[in-house]
């Protein structure tokens, strides 16, 4: 698989969604690979809802990938406990954590007694970053080596909502938000800047049920949230089935990718 980490967008699509893992399975294991060779470790950022399942399928057999210098952090995160069945760190130990040796202290969750304050969930979230990502100079964004993320039907990412006050954050690290439109209404979310200074960032879009605004992300120009993610630097990948990429017409399609 031609991989490469282009600042262009990239495009790859895939006939299912067990091709798609699979695909999935090689891009993370290369940046793996790449991060680890680099500095010693691999910081990844994972989103939740069908995401975890696609990432996890083929990747929790992988025995080339040194998950043992995986630093995990959420997207974005529920603020409720660690067992709820709507957290999405309980959805990544269940398709990935639970088959991989990633150091427990490595993944970083919601800080589960401070779900009841979203506000200082995110201050906390933002201190474990800062243990992680700090250098001996100040640093301004955490550079993550790779952000998963996905796309609601309406176009948001992470908890980051079209036409929330939260789209114009641009220097806290992670924010909270009481009102998300998606249940549950209380998270805590990474914010724009985090997501445009990593290294690379990959968007895992599948099912018919997401034609409709992927068509809209990727042949329009908008301003959704999922539009609004774009790396200052770092690489921008699409990894979607043909069955959410039907209605995608763009030029950018040159970039498909058979994988
Ligand atoms: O915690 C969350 O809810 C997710 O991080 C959210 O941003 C998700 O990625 C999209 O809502 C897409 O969800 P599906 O992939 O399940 O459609």
């Amino acid at each position: 698989m031609p991989l490469h980490a282009a600042a262009a967008t990239q495009i790859y699509t895939f006939s299912d969604v067990h091709a798609l893992s699979q695909g999935l399975d090689k891009y993370v294991a290369k940046l793996s690979e790449e991060a680890i060779r680099r500095h010693g470790k691999f910081t990844v950022a994972i989103s939740g809802g069908s995401l975890p399942k696609q990432l996890s399928a083929v990747l929790k057999h992988n025995q080339t990938v040194d998950f043992s210098k995986w630093i995990v952090y959420f997207a974005d995160e529920r603020c409720v406990p660690l067992d709820h069945e709507d957290s999405n760190y309980l959805l990544s130990k269940k398709e990935l954590f639970d088959y991989v040796n990633i150091p427990a202290e490595n993944i970083h969750t919601i800080n589960p007694e401070l779900v009841d304050d979203p506000e200082e969930a995110a201050e906390d979230y933002i201190s474990q970053m800062t243990g992680t990502f700090a250098t001996k100079d100040s640093v301004r964004f955490p550079v993550f080596d790779l952000i998963l993320l996905g796309i609601g039907p309406d176009g948001h990412t992470c908890s980051l909502f079209p036409d929330h006050e939260l789209l114009k954050e641009n220097e806290a690290w992670c924010v909270s938000i009481t009102d998300s439109p998606k249940p549950p209404p209380c998270r805590i979310t990474l914010t724009f800047p985090v997501l445009n200074h990593a290294h690379n960032v990959a968007f895992v879009v599948a099912g018919e049920g997401k034609q409709d605004v992927l068509h809209h992300i990727l042949d329009t120009a908008g301003h959704l949230p999922a539009q609004m993610v774009k790396p200052t630097t770092g690489s921008l990948s699409w990894f979607l089935d043909d069955a959410a990429a039907a209605k995608v017409t763009s030029t950018t399609q040159k970039g498909l990718e058979r994988l």
